[in-house]
């Protein structure tokens, strides 16, 4: 079964000023897809994720959102260290997923604690959420923006190196999170380092590198790539 077309590129090039990052790319993802956006350091992997976000502006070229407003959009860029020092806990920070439905200030409903517990659960971190954000391990961390977008019920996910310096343990949970968000039919795309990981749990990838990007199963798009290719 195809499905229709979620994000679509058409002719895209984005970069800095001069600096042209990725140029003219075409190409569609569909609705539910699993994607790992692959390449070495530098290629532009989060400089798309950026672009896709509405915060860079392409240089050439358009990107299409099909039956997906921006607002839709999840994304958690790379490890947000900043973010880590802001004076609250782990229940706050989570309950931000639900600025869609509360607004800025506005008070979280029963139902909606219900659903910040939940999520809490999901991740393993139930018994954590009075402890502030400063006392807590990259993993603990990064379990907690998790369930941020767990809250978020977003159609589309945007993962910029989700795994980078986390616990094993915490990269199989949240594994098999991202593999519940796919079995709901939601899009998934993550910015990955390691190889074995992107083959053994996603069934497609993009790789970014320069004169040679490629998209499609995951095995072709590999199998050229030189060992260190894309870390
Ligand atoms: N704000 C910026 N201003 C100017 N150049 C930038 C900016 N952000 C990124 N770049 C440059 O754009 C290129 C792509 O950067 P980007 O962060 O998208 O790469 P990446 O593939 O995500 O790399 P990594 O794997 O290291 O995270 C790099 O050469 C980088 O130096």
């Amino acid at each position: 079964m195809t499905h229709p077309p979620a994000i679509r590129f058409h002719n895209l090039t984005l970069g800095y000023g001069r600096h042209k990052v990725i140029q003219h790319l075409n190409m569609s993802i569909p609705h539910g897809a699993l994607l790992a956006v692959v390449g070495a350091n530098g290629a532009g992997k989060s400089t798309l994720f950026k672009a896709l976000m509405g915060e860079l502006k392409p240089l050439g070229g358009s990107i299409h959102l099909h039956g997906v407003g921006l607002r839709e959009l999840a994304y958690l860029p790379q490890r947000a260290a900043l973010e880590q020092n802001f004076p609250i806990d782990v229940h706050d920070c989570v309950a931000m997923g639900l600025w869609r439905q509360v607004g800025a200030f506005g008070a979280v409903s029963a139902t909606q604690e219900s659903r910040i517990a939940a999520a809490l659960a999901s991740v393993g971190l139930d018994g954590m959420r009075h402890v502030p954000l400063s006392r807590l391990s990259g993993g603990q961390m990064q379990r907690a923006l998790f369930a941020r977008l767990l809250l978020q019920d977003a159609p589309v996910i945007l993962l910029d190196e989700p795994f980078n310096a986390i616990d094993e343990k915490t990269i199989q949970d949240l594994l098999a999170l991202i593999q519940q968000w796919h079995q709901q039919g939601r899009t998934v795309l993550a910015v990955l380092h390691d190889r074995e990981r992107v083959r053994r749990h996603f069934p497609t990838a993009l790789l970014l590198a320069e004169g040679q990007t490629r998209y499609g199963a995951t095995a072709k798009v590999l199998e050229q790539v030189p060992e260190r290719g894309i870390a």
